[in-house]
């Protein structure tokens, strides 16, 4: 197998894009650019709520948007390229199991010392590499919930009913985003009717496309072929990493 390559320039090749220069029509939710997510800080390398990623991925979710457009939904997109930094701060934070602040959301069943051994986060990801995405659909004309706004409210479990947990635009996918639960399992079969139709919506669209689901999470996908299958890059989430900036 080949190595894997870390990248330490703070550049992107020129291949990589802003998604909104491809389709700016495609919802931004960039969790990890706010404290809205399962460590509770903004994470490290996010200087902004922006989504990169290599330009055949961002061009296959265009191609999904165009399908979606015309039937009344839009993709939204929670996290795209991820720097190396950022997944060195999701380990370092999970070394620390004193740090639980976020568990009764988004974590209540699992043990902190089991999120990388059951597969919900990976020490080396493919969202470094640049081709990856965490993702869902929402309907267009839904009130838009914008994750880091609303009023204070009761901490629910992100696998509460949807009415129950933290509001989102997304169509009812039996769970939140980053909701680290075997209810979260694509093909969990207590997920039924709607919401088991909604995670097929998205996972059919997007498969249409060239892009594979993750089957622990509902919401990461990969386009493949990969550009870069075993370079893990570090330049960090900003418009000035870009080649055209
Ligand atoms: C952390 C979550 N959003 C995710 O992307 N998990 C996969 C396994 C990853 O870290 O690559
Ligand atoms: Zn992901």
């Amino acid at each position: 197998t080949a190595a894997a390559h870390a990248a330490p320039a703070s550049k992107a090749p020129a291949d990589f894009v802003a998604l909104s220069s491809v389709d700016p029509s495609i919802i931004q939710d960039m969790r990890y650019a706010t404290k809205v997510n399962f460590i509770g800080r903004r994470i490290d390398g996010y200087r902004e709520p922006l989504c990169i990623l290599t330009r055949p991925a961002a061009e296959a979710l265009h191609r999904a948007q165009a399908e979606l457009l015309p039937r009344g939904y839009s993709l939204k997109v929670y996290d795209c390229y991820r720097p190396q930094r950022a997944v060195d701060h999701f380990v370092r934070w999970a070394k620390d199991l004193d740090d639980e602040r976020m568990k009764a959301e988004f974590y209540p069943r699992v043990a902190k010392d089991r999120l990388f051994a059951d597969g919900y986060i990976a020490e080396k990801s493919g969202h470094s590499r640049g081709s990856t995405v965490d993702l869902t659909i929402v309907e267009l004309g839904s009130p838009s919930t914008g994750a880091a706004g609303g009023p204070a409210r009761p901490v629910r479990p992100c696998y509460a009913p949807q009415g129950e947990r933290r509001p989102d635009d997304s169509v009812d996918m039996g769970t939140g985003f980053d909701c680290f639960d075997t209810l979260a399992h694509t093909d969990d079969p207590r997920i039924e009717g709607v919401q088991r139709a909604n995670r097929q919506f998205l996972k059919g669209t997007l498969a249409g496309e060239g892009f594979v689901n993750l089957p622990e999470e509902w919401w990461h996908f990969t386009y493949k072929p990969e550009t870069y299958p075993d370079t893990y890059f570090d330049f960090p989430v900003a418009q000035r990493s870009l080649a055209a900036h």
